[in-house]
Parts: C-alpha cells; sequence; structure tokens
C-alpha cells in the first residue's frame, strides 16, 4: 500500500505508523517507509505516534533494541513532527487505551 500512501497526506494532522514488533525482519523496510513519510512535506505539521504492535508475542529483539537499530533517538532529534511510541498488542488491548488517549489530546497540536 505504501505507494498510495501520498494521496492521503492532505490535511493529515495526526500519523499513525505501525510496526510489527514480532517480526524484526521487516524493520528496514518499515523504517525507510517512516523516513519516506517523515520528510513529505504535507506531513510536516503532523503529530506521529509510532506503534510497536504485537508485543504479546515472543521475539529475539526487544523493543528497545528495535528503537535503537531504527535509530529512533536521531529521528526525534530531527524530524519536524512531534514523535511519539507506544508498545501495544492490537489483539490483546495492550496500550490501546493510551493510542486513544493520545488521538484526543488536545495539546498534541496546534489546530
Ligand atoms: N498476536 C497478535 N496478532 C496480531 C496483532 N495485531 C494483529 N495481529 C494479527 O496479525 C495478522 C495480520 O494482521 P493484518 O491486520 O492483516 O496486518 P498486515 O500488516 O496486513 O499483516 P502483517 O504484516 O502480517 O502484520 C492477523 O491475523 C491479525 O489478527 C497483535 O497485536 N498480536
Amino acid at each position: 500500500m505504501g505507494p498510495i500512501w501520498s494521496s492521503y497526506y492532505g490535511n493529515c494532522r495526526s500519523l499513525l505508523f505501525m510496526l510489527d514488533a514480532s517480526n524484526p525482519t521487516q524493520l528496514s523496510a518499515s523504517c525507510a517507509q517512516l523516513l519516506g513519510l517523515l520528510s513529505a512535506e504535507q506531513l510536516a505539521e503532523a503529530s506521529v505516534l509510532i506503534l510497536f504492535n504485537k508485543i504479546d508475542l515472543p521475539c529475539y529483539v526487544t523493543v528497545e533494541e528495535m528503537k535503537s537499530l531504527i535509530r529512533l533517538p536521531d529521528l526525534l532529534a530531527c524530524a519536524k513532527q512531534n514523535i511519539s511510541t507506544a508498545e501495544i498488542s492490537a489483539r490483546k488491548g495492550t496500550g490501546v487505551s493510551e493510542v486513544l488517549r493520545w488521538l484526543q489530546d488536545p495539546h498534541r497540536t496546534n489546530s
């Protein structure tokens, strides 16, 4: 779906980017897609929430290691957007209330 994402950039204020925390083999491709989104001019004002999903599944790489592999500290420092992260399990519902709070937070954006 990545090639058509740009059709949805207009008026986008909030961006939820979901990574599969149970499958590190997708990490580099996901990171490249994330960098593309963060560098899109139309998304410069958007608030970004990076979701590490499927934390209920075992994985040989921890979420902290994944954050390091995608160089999250550098992204937070260099991106124009306000970026937050959350660790969730969409299947079990873990962390989903945090995501809803983020979406409803009026201080997250200026508009
Ligand atoms: N264990 C677990 N499974 C999940 C979670 N979220 C989604 N899934 C399952 O992952 C499978 C793929 O989900 P999709 O929503 O189709 O995601 P996708 O991006 O198309 O596919 P994947 O890359 O495999 O995640 C489905 O069987 C979902 O039920 C989760 O948090 N934990």
